[in-house]
């Protein structure tokens, strides 16, 4: 309804502008036949007078006010559509003037018979572009350009709409001018008998060429005239500088174009020629505007940036994609979706039209490209939202890691500050060490082998089957398709260390056989094209990928001749489904689609009462995610081997050290049994070893009953002396405790005296000051005697007698190198903060673990739970 009025609205404006436009030529012939009569001044000026009003009538504000003398405040928009135009001033006499306006949008095309390289059609261009752009509602004027031999200057101060659709980037070749060709040819309406296509009505094209390029020829010419000839009837319009044409041969100069006012520049002013349809004489022998025109001049710089800039943010308002548009209709109820074929979810829109993404057979895994701050983050957290919108944690169930130092998933774990978490997410690393991203492979590669098991039992070979099975067979919960996102997973592949190559292995073998068993991979990164190129089985791998998103910056993850990733702005990305390859420039490719994307933190609102609600909705009875916080301090009062140990339900005493890197935060323990070389020495500079010395001696102490072990507790060292007391106090209260000094250490040493000896700063024992050391490291474990020990410097535990006999070696800031001198061998190791190395030389197994600190050192970063 509301579009018929609109066009009945318009028809009628339209029709009161033809009236006036009668008037005005009428005037005008009128004013000018008098002058060519030569009569009387004043009656001249009388009539320029008439026809200035009139020209403000036909040409109000933007479309006719001088533009030197123009505001950048006075509002943008008006009637459509803005039917008149000014080209400049005309001068019947030296001190007569009125504004001369041809007709254009609405009723046919303009010619200037020189091209933008002469600087009065350069000036011209620019001021008729920033007049029509200002006067027509925002965003009804799509320009496409071209500038053969100018290269697009002209345009420039334009730019701006470039982003907003509304210009397309000047096109400076044949190609080009080509491409501009075939979009306005399709512009054209549907031949009679077709219903006309919706929305166009209210936007028209024109096709503004400053310069043709070299070589253009006679087709593009005929085009160029045949779109002349159906355009205006379709909102097409066009401005053709330099028509016509040099002539291609004697025989060929071209004929006007149809339905054209033509302007020819002579110096120093120009000649109007009669609109179509029109004239602006009485007389048939005259079919020019008979007085001479000054060109205007090239607009303020000002005033064109500005109504660009107000142009390109309605633009961006009225094409803002929210949240809201990617998740199911408010109406629609949580978890709907049926996983068996597949998972979709909305990724962003093309255009007005939604566009859905799925993981299944045909496309089970993606790959996410885009620099720093392009807005991976963003999209992925749509994406997972989305998701977990449609599908319950019955039917998908969510792995996620993260290698860089951000966020990205911090959101979907319990915090301090809301203790809710996503439903689906079964297990989350945030700042993840490359172990963990390692055991989180290894447990999917398992899922998919218990599948792949599962499958030749019931003899199936889909999930869809599989699940229906398992269904017949009781089973109340359907197998859920997993999905597994890794950001910045180079981190995880790269380097050819032990961890890269069974990483590389786990990620190839589930990039290969995850489809089937309904697993799932998202890969993000900054920079895969690094990663490929050391990449041995590029197309093994890369060729699992066949859905591509290219955000700003993100080009390498599509095939290297596909530029369509080229000057991407922030909010949008190339989606490609056949793995990035390209295809001819400017056609239409199906498998390849620009989207924008919102940025989901912009409605944090609606963000938080999505999560509240999906989380209230989930089973009470599920089980939290496993969260791996790379940055979080562990500490053993969390400990749950600890707690068992402490309420009686310990096994073999050990000494707890700190968390295991793998999916389920194993505590990483070091056996006290009876066995020779159980004894631990702990080496490290800083405090925080010393720390793991006071957790590793309370943890012992916890898995004897009470008042059933001996405890020597010494410090050597100044700072050791805090934690040596406090542990005594603590471990006083459950065990037998004695605090001694260096000398009283070394009355202590008996191998047949059972029990512990927990030493602060070891390295500062006196020379010889702890004769019976080697014998209590020899025969002490067989007789329940062990040592505990903190090395500020390991070079002189590995100076000092018995050191063989120690099989617990955890390192803490300690060089590679020594590292290596110390176990005999070259180990993957980098010393960093909240990271240990723990070498036990029973197994010779070497494992990172993230050590037992102090809690009172407090855990700044506000982490996990
Ligand atoms: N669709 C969008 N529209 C507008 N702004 C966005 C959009 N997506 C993201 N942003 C903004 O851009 C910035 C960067 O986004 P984001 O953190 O998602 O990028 P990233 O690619 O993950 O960056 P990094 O890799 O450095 O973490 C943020 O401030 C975000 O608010």
């Amino acid at each position: 309804m509301r579009a018929v009025v609109d066009s009945a609205l318009r028809v009628q404006q339209a029709a009161a502008l033809h009236r006036q436009a009668a008037a005005l030529t009428d005037a005008a012939s009128a004013a000018l036949d008098a002058e060519s009569g030569g009569s009387d001044p004043l009656e001249q000026h009388r009539l320029a007078e008439e026809l200035r009003s009139a020209a403000g009538a036909l040409a109000p504000g933007w479309l006719g006010s001088p533009l030197d003398a123009q505001s950048a405040n006075t509002p943008l928009g008006g009637v459509y559509p803005p039917q008149f135009v000014r080209l400049g001033v005309a001068q019947p006499l030296d001190d007569a003037r009125f504004p001369a306006v041809i007709p254009l949008l609405g009723t046919g095309h303009l010619t200037i018979d020189a091209t933008a390289t002469d600087s009065r059609v350069f000036g011209l261009l620019r001021s008729i572009l920033v007049r029509l752009l200002a006067a027509a509602p925002a965003g009804s004027l799509l320009v496409r350009a071209v500038d053969g031999i100018g290269g697009g200057e002209v345009f420039a101060p334009f730019a701006g709409l470039q982003d907003a659709g509304l210009l397309s980037p000047p096109a400076t070749d044949r190609q080009g001018l080509r491409d501009v060709l075939a979009e306005a040819e399709k512009w054209l309406r549907p031949g009679r008998g077709a219903a006309p296509r919706r929305a166009r009505r209210d936007r028209m094209m024109l096709v503004v060429i400053a310069s043709l390029p070299e070589l253009t020829e006679g087709e593009e010419l005929r085009r160029i005239a045949a779109l002349a000839q159906q355009g205006p009837d379709s909102g097409l319009h066009l401005i053709v500088a330099g028509w016509p044409p040099p002539p291609l041969t004697a025989e060929t100069t071209q004929a006007p174009l149809p339905r054209t006012t033509m302007v020819s520049v002579r110096n120093p002013y120009a000649v109007i020629g009669d609109p179509p349809g029109a004239t602006y004489g009485s007389t048939s022998d005259v079919s020019w505007l008979n007085a001479p025109v000054f060109l205007d001049e090239d607009p303020p710089p000002h005033l064109v940036d500005a109504v660009c800039r107000e142009l390109a943010a309605h633009s961006a308002a009225a094409t803002r994609v929210t949240l809201a548009d990617l998740l199911p209709e408010p109406g629609e109820e949580l978890w709907a979706g049926d996983a068996g074929e597949g998972l979709s979810t909305v990724v962003g829109h093309d255009g007005e039209t939604p566009l859905a993404l799925r993981f299944n057979d045909l496309t089970p895994h993606w790959m996410v490209g885009g620099r720093s701050g392009a807005g991976k983050t963003a999209f992925l957290v749509n994406v997972l939202y989305g998701l977990c919108a449609r599908y319950s944690p019955t039917e998908l169930a969510l792995y996620l890691l993260d290698f860089k130092e951000g966020v990205t998933f911090a959101e979907f774990v319990p915090t301090q500050r809301d203790r809710t978490w996503l439903p689906q997410a079964r297990a989350v690393g945030v700042e993840a060490d490359r172990e963990y991203g390692l055991a989180v492979l290894r447990e999917l590669n398992a899922e998919m082998s218990r599948r792949n098991t599962a499958y030749e039992r019931a003899g199936v070979s889909t999930l869809p089957e599989l699940r229906a099975a398992a269904a017949e067979d009781g089973l109340k919960r359907p197998l859920p398709r997993i999905l597994c996102v890794i950001d910045e997973f180079p981190a995880l592949l790269a380097g050819n260390d032990p961890v890269a190559t069974e990483a590389t292995t786990l990620l190839e073998s589930l990039a290969r056989t995850g489809r089937s068993c309904g697993i799932h991979l998202v890969l993000a990164s900054q920079n895969v094209a690094g990663l490929e190129a050391h990449y041995a089985k590029r197309d093994s791998f890369f060729g699992q990928f066949p859905v591509r998103i290219a955000l700003p910056g993100g080009g390498d993850v599509l095939e290297p001749a596909n530029d369509s990733a080229a000057g991407l702005p922030l909010g949008t990305a190339v989606v490609n489904t056949a793995g990035g390859l390209g295809g001819p420039r400017g056609a239409t490719r199906g498998h390849e689609r620009i989207i924008r994307f919102p940025d989901p933190h912009a409605d944090d609102a609606l963000l938080s009462d999505l999560r509240h609600r999906l989380w209230g909705t989930r089973d009470p009875e599920s089980q939290p995610p496993r969260v791996f916080a790379g940055y979080a301090h562990q500490h053993l009062a969390d400990d749950p081997t600890y707690r068992a140990a402490l309420a009686g339900r310990g096994a073999v005493p050990s000494a707890l050290i700190g968390r295991l890197l793998d999916v389920g935060l194993t505590t990483a323990a070091f056996p006290l049994d009876r066995a020779p070389g159980r004894h631990l020495a702990i080496f490290g500079s800083q405090a925080s070893a010393s720390e793991v010395l006071d957790a590793a001696a309370r943890s012992v102490a916890a898995f004897h009953p009470p008042r059933t072990a001996r405890f020597v507790i010494a410090s050597l060292v100044a700072e050791g002396d805090r934690l040596a007391e406090a542990l005594a106090a603590e471990i006083g209260h459950r065990q037998e405790v004695t605090l001694v000094d260096a000398a009283g250490l070394a009355g202590e040493l008996d191998p047949d005296r059972p029990g512990y000896r927990v030493v602060f700063g070891m390295d500062a024992a006196a020379p010889g000051s702890l004769a019976g050391l080697p014998e209590l490291l020899r025969d002490g474990p067989a007789r329940g005697a062990h040592l505990l020990s903190w090395w500020r410097d390991p070079h002189r535990f590995a100076d000092s007698a018995g050191r063989d006999d120690v099989s617990g070696l955890l390192f803490l800031n300690v060089p590679p190198a020594e590292v290596a001198a110390m176990i005999g061998r070259t180990v993957a190791w980098h010393p960093r903060p909240n990271r240990a190395l723990l070498h036990d030389r029973r197994d010779e197994r070497t494992v990172t673990v993230v050590p037992f600190l102090d809690p009172g050192v407090t855990d700044d970063q506000g982490g996990p739970l």
